[in-house]
């Protein structure tokens, strides 16, 4: 139903005039403040009021090089725009350290308004999400005086090759090798196996001409395990590749196919000396190795990767239930009554339940991520002064929140595009390319049940401190509290302590059960390893109940400190509160084991989530409306701020090359002698 006038969709009228809170006060709390919603608002305008980023045929109609080109033509023009940006809201941005810089490039054109202008992923991302901050977290300082400026000013591009056709996850196993020649000072690179091609990294396949190169150190006959080594791909003039560089594009994927994701194999290859990365670990001229106080700042990158990770998840999945929102208050669909006029699917419960906890779900992940950055900034200010205490808990929490945000956000994007029905099949919708971008993350920068399994050796660690009776720091200072479970039960309220509480109660319980039984195994006769292996599923769910646990917690302290009007506060606390019960009925059977809740407790849960879902539908769009996503960068004729879904789509229809002639040559080539002989 559209209004008489053309302009904005009736039904999506009536939700905003229902909406119970000020929609701009939960921008602006989204954002930080008003004036950062103005600097978005400013950046976004100064970005997508550009020409030069406007696709006169959408990139899905065009070959894979095309795609490619326009795709380096669009990065270029946007981060040169970024360069030029006038001063103003820009001026924080130019501070160093580059590594926050390059977290903010990240945000600001990473999640959201990246994907807009390069909604399937962009060449030049790795130049600054992982090769500056390399540059930055593991270079010497007189190194990052060199090449920061280089790559800052573009004379260089690079990026980050450290995965091989044979090795992702186990990167102990990496098989470049990188020489040292006291002889020359130089290092020389070598892969010595196919396996040993570097695959996949970002950028690599056409696009960069210089790349962080993780490769095993050999000097003096020794190997002293993996370090980054700066290595130049590609002429800088010619832009042909280097003498003993083998290099190309791996080829296309289910979605990021304009990252150039690439392979390089390396035929002895020299580099000075001074192109190892030095600041943690070195090698002294006559190839004497100098260790750091621990090999795994060498996996800097990675960690600071994976905390940026959970604040794009966010991103990406509140521009998914946006679209899906606003669709399923346009949507009309079936009968719920005998006659009656058919309802907007919104209106539907289990379409309540594929949408709200999703919605739900953005407001969790981006507290978490504003937590994790906090704590990784106060720890990364720690290793800096030498002090390493915290860098087991920073890697734990970081593995285990990454690999949470990336697979809710998986998930949830796949059920707002089934809520979607037939029209979220739609490329169009931008629901599939969003899908491309988040499942990407469910694998790189550490595979999810890799990370997970990470984090429950932690856990399993602490475990057994919990048991010697030792103090734990504070994300998992539950395990202390916790550790029976068969302490009597107390009787089960509907309230959020109690809920907190249970998340705790049960992942107490699962790691206690997986150490137990691990132990068990061990007592048995299996090795350690074994034991290990065979315990992994439970290992798995313990890392799932405990990352869970706090990102429950986080969300309800959050919201319960947050200073905002009584109708936003309400809003807020019942998304907390569907989040919290909707994951717990999910799993209720690790409740009904390990926490208060008893059988009897179920009915009431499932009531309490009914009525979250009730009191929350009118705010639905509302809600996804503060987002304050612009049409530009939702990019979807389902999610449009107007709702003319069925004008859009059919506009969208009209770019497909095929509509351009009312008949194809096909059909002369191919049907017409195929219908005669069938004739
Ligand atoms: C836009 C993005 C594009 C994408 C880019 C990419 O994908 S780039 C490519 C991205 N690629 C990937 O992400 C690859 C994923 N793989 C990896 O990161 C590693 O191979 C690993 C962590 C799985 C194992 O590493 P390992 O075999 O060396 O270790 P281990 O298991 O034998 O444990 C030994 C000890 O080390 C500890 N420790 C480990 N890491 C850290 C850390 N960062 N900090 C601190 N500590 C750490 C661990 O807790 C343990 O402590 P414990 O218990 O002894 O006190
Ligand atoms: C879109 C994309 C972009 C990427 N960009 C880059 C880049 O820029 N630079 C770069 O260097 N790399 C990049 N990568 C590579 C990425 O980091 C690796 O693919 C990732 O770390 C997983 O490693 P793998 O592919 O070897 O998976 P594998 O480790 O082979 O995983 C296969 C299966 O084995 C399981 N498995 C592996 N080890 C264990 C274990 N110890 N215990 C239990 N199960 C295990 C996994 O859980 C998984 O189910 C990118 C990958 C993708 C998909």
């Amino acid at each position: 139903m559209v209004s008489e006038n053309g302009a904005v969709n009736e039904d999506l009228v009536k939700e905003r005039q229902n909406c119970s809170f000020n929609t701009l006060e939960l921008t602006h709390l989204l954002d930080g403040g008003e004036a950062k919603t103005l600097e978005r608002k400013e950046r976004e305008e100064y970005f997508l009021s550009d020409p030069a980023f406007k696709d006169e045929v959408p990139m899905e109609y065009l070959s894979h090089q095309e795609q490619y080109e326009h795709s380096v033509r669009k990065a270029c023009h946007m981060f040169r725009k970024l360069q030029e940006m006038p001063h103003g809201s820009m001026d924080n941005f130019r501070e160093p350290p580059v590594e926050s810089v390059a977290q903010r490039i990240k945000q600001l054109l990473g999640g959201m308004l990246g994907s807009a202008i390069l909604k399937d992923g962009n060449p030049l991302a790795l130049h600054y999400v992982m090769f500056l901050p390399t540059l930055a977290g593991q270079g010497t300082v007189e190194q990052q005086a060199y090449w920061i400026s280089r790559a800052w000013n573009l004379e260089i591009v690079g990026t980050y090759a450290q995965t091989e056709l044979g090795h992702g996850t186990f990167i102990r196993g990496l098989e470049t090798t990188a020489t040292y020649d006291p002889s020359t000072q130089e290092f020389v690179l070598n892969s010595p196996t196919l396996t040993a091609y570097k695959w996949w990294p970002g950028g690599l396949g056409h696009t960069a001409n210089y790349a962080v190169v993780v490769a095993q150190l050999y000097t003096q006959g020794k190997c002293h395990g993996i370090h980054p080594f700066i290595v130049q791909l590609r002429d800088e003039e010619t832009h042909m590749p280097m003498p003993g560089i083998i290099i190309g594009e791996i080829g296309a994927k289910l979605g990021m196919n304009t990252t150039n994701n690439g392979y390089l194999g390396f035929k002895q290859v020299r580099i000075p000396r001074e192109n190892m990365l030095m600041k943690n670990n070195k090698v002294l001229e006559d190839g004497t190795y100098v260790k750091s106080p621990s090999d795994k700042l060498t996996y800097g990158t990675m960690m600071f990767v994976r905390v940026v990770i959970c604040q794009d998840m966010a991103s990406y999945l509140s521009k998914a239930v946006t679209i899906a929102t606003r669709y399923s208050a346009v949507r009309h669909q079936s009968e719920m009554k005998p006659g009656a006029p058919e309802p907007q699917v919104l209106d539907y419960r289990t379409q309540q339940y594929k949408l709200l906890p999703s919605i739900a779900s953005v407001f969790a992940m981006k507290f978490s991520a504003n937590w994790i950055w906090e704590m990784y900034n106060v720890v990364n200010s720690e290793l800096d002064q030498g002090d390493l205490e915290r860098l087991p808990e920073l890697h734990a929490v970081s593995c285990c929140l990454k690999a949470l945000c990336t697979s809710d956000a998986a998930s949830a994007v796949e059920i707002v595009r089934l809520a979607c029905g037939g029209h979220g099949y739609m490329k169009s919708s931008n629901l599939p390319s969003t899908y491309g971008l988040v499942t990407a993350a469910c694998t790189y920068e550490g595979e999810n049940t890799v990370l997970l399994l990470q984090t429950a050796r932690y856990l399993m660690k602490t475990w057994q401190q919990a048991r010697s009776g030792q103090t734990l720091t504070p994300s998992v200072a539950y395990l202390n509290l916790y550790s029976d479970w068969r302490q009597p039960r107390t009787v089960w309220e509907n309230t959020t302590d109690c809920v907190i509480k249970a998340f705790y109660q049960v992942a107490a319980g699962k790691v206690k059960a997986a150490a137990e039984h691990m132990e068990r195994r061990a007592k048995g006769g299996m090795t350690p390893e074994d034991a290990w292996n065979e315990t992994s599923i439970e290992l798995v769910a313990a890392s799932t109940a405990h990352c869970r646990a706090f990102i429950v917690e986080k969300f309800i302290e959050t919201v319960s400190k947050t200073d905002v009007s009584r109708p936003l506060q309400a809003v807020l606390c019942q998304m907390a509160e569907l989040y919290a019960v909707y994951w717990l009925l999910n799993n209720k059977g690790d409740f009904l084991m390990f926490s208060n809740l008893s059988p009897a407790d179920v009915d009431g849960l499932q009531l309490w989530l009914e009525q979250l879902l009730t009191k929350l539908r009118p705010n639905a769009v509302g809600i996804v409306d503060s987002f304050d996503i612009h049409d530009d960068i939702l990019a979807s004729p389902l999610g449009a701020w107007d709702g003319r879904v069925y004008e859009r789509l059919f506009e969208e229809s009209q770019k497909s090359p095929l509509n351009k002639e009312p008949v194809n040559k096909s059909f002369h080539e191919y049907m017409k002698p195929f219908l005669r002989s069938n004739l």
